[in-house]
């Protein structure tokens, strides 16, 4: 991503408001072209400090944005993150708490993330903690930040045992998806972003589905005709969900459609497979789970799989691991008690829980994406 000319002019962004839930602020993520003029306004005027955390890809970037809020007047710092899943852990957190303690950052002070959604999941879960909870802006340079991980307010790193596994609810005060930044994002990167964006279709807007039908080559890249009307149908499809119910009491669990499986791929890969790549096996393992559980039509469950190869995404998985991936899918975050808890489709665009499913479903489902 590189930072625009002073001179650019942004676009007349896409504006999506999330309303606030749960005692939350409602915020807008904003969908455009050179949108970082409007960090300031986001960023607020009771901040005197800023830290711009960025992931190492990004470090010319980062200071970039970093440069341009010391000129505005703030005191900054640029942190530095590895890259990719590497940045989702406990030592990373603690670094940055320890670059905001040493340059005295308070309550009124605000973190800015830049990155994808490892990166956002990271600043975020930074922002929720430190202080008990300080402001943070999210600017998403992936399409999967875009589209999902920045907004909403769920932030995190994960465990040794697993996946997001400790976190916090903390939405941030604003979005800004600078579509210019996808240039640089390599194609496997872009093509993740899309797994996302094909649940929100699956699970609500199904248009999204036939736009990327229509021209899967096309949807693989950010010159695609559709590509700001697919990012900003995902980011209502989940602005509408986490309005409602921002902690995950209910109806947010549909947004998780095909991460059970996805989680326990992604552990037993040592987080070297992208998110979305595993939330796309994860989907057609649910979609099978649906149709052999005798909820999901034929016709929806094979358009998984057909959607999601016409755009170069994985549909299966080593065939050996089951034993491991169902021990891992048992501390999901969706389980109750001993009550393994998968999202399914009764039908196009209408997610339900399905409870406590049969062993030998789950065995039947697998064997569907067994590699
Ligand atoms: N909080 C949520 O609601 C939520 C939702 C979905 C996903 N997630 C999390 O998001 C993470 C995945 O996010 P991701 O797919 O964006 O991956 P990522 O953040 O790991 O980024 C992928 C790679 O792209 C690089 N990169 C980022 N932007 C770039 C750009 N513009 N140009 C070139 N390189 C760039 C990064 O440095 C990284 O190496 C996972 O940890 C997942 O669990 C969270
Ligand atoms: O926002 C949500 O809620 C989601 O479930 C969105 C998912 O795409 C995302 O991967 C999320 O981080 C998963 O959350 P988790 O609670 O299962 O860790
Ligand atoms: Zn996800």
């Amino acid at each position: 991503m590189s930072v625009p000319p002073k001179d650019a002019r942004p676009t007349d962004p896409i504006r999506v408001t999330v309303g606030g839930s749960a005692g939350t602020e409602p915020y807008d993520v904003l969908v455009g072209h050179h949108l970082l003029g409007e960090l300031p306004r986001l960023i607020g005027t009771a901040a005197r400090r800023v830290a711009v955390l960025h992931p190492r890809a990004l470090a010319g970037t980062g200071e970039a944005v970093r440069e341009d809020l010391a000129g505005q007047g703030y005191e900054t710092i640029a942190v530095e993150l590895p890259d990719a899943e590497e940045a989702k852990t406990a030592e990373v957190a603690a670094y940055c708490w320890k670059a905001l303690g040493s340059s005295g950052f308070t309550r009124t002070d605000v973190i800015v993330a830049v990155g994808g959604g490892a990166t956002t999941d990271l600043a975020g879960f930074v922002a929720a903690s430190w202080l008990r909870g300080v402001r943070w802006v999210a600017v998403p340079t992936t399409v999967l930040g875009m589209v999902d991980a920045a907004v909403g307010g769920k932030t995190g790193i994960n465990t040794a045992e697993g996946k997001n596994l400790v976190g916090a609810f903390h939405p941030p005060a604003g979005v800004l998806c600078d579509l210019a930044a996808l240039a640089t994002l390599p194609v496997n990167d872009y093509v993740s972003g899309l797994a996302e964006i094909i649940k929100a279709g699956f699970i609500s807007d199904p248009v999204i589905l036939d736009l990327i039908e229509s021209d899967p080559e096309a949807a693989r890249g950010p010159s695609g005709p559709h590509t700001a009307e697919l990012i900003e149908r995902a980011v209502r499809v989940k602005a509408a969900v986490v309005a409602t119910d921002l902690k995950e009491s209910g109806l947010r669990e549909i947004l998780n459609y095909g991460h059970t499986l996805a989680h326990a791929i992604e552990k037993n890969e040592r987080y070297s497979w992208r998110h979305g790549a595993a939330v796309s096996v994860g989907m057609v393992f649910a979609a099978e789970l649906g149709r052999i559980a005798g909820r999901l039509d034929d016709a929806t469950a094979d358009r998984h799989r057909a959607v999601l190869t016409s755009v170069g995404l994985p549909v299966t998985y080593r065939g050996d691991q089951w034993p491991r991936l169902l021990e891992t899918m048992r501390v999901d975050k969706k389980t109750r008690g001993n009550l393994l808890r998968f999202i399914v489709l009764d039908g196009l665009a209408k997610p339900a829980v399905l409870e406590a499913p049969d062993p030998a479903m789950l065995l039947a489902a697998h064997a569907e994406i067994a590699a």
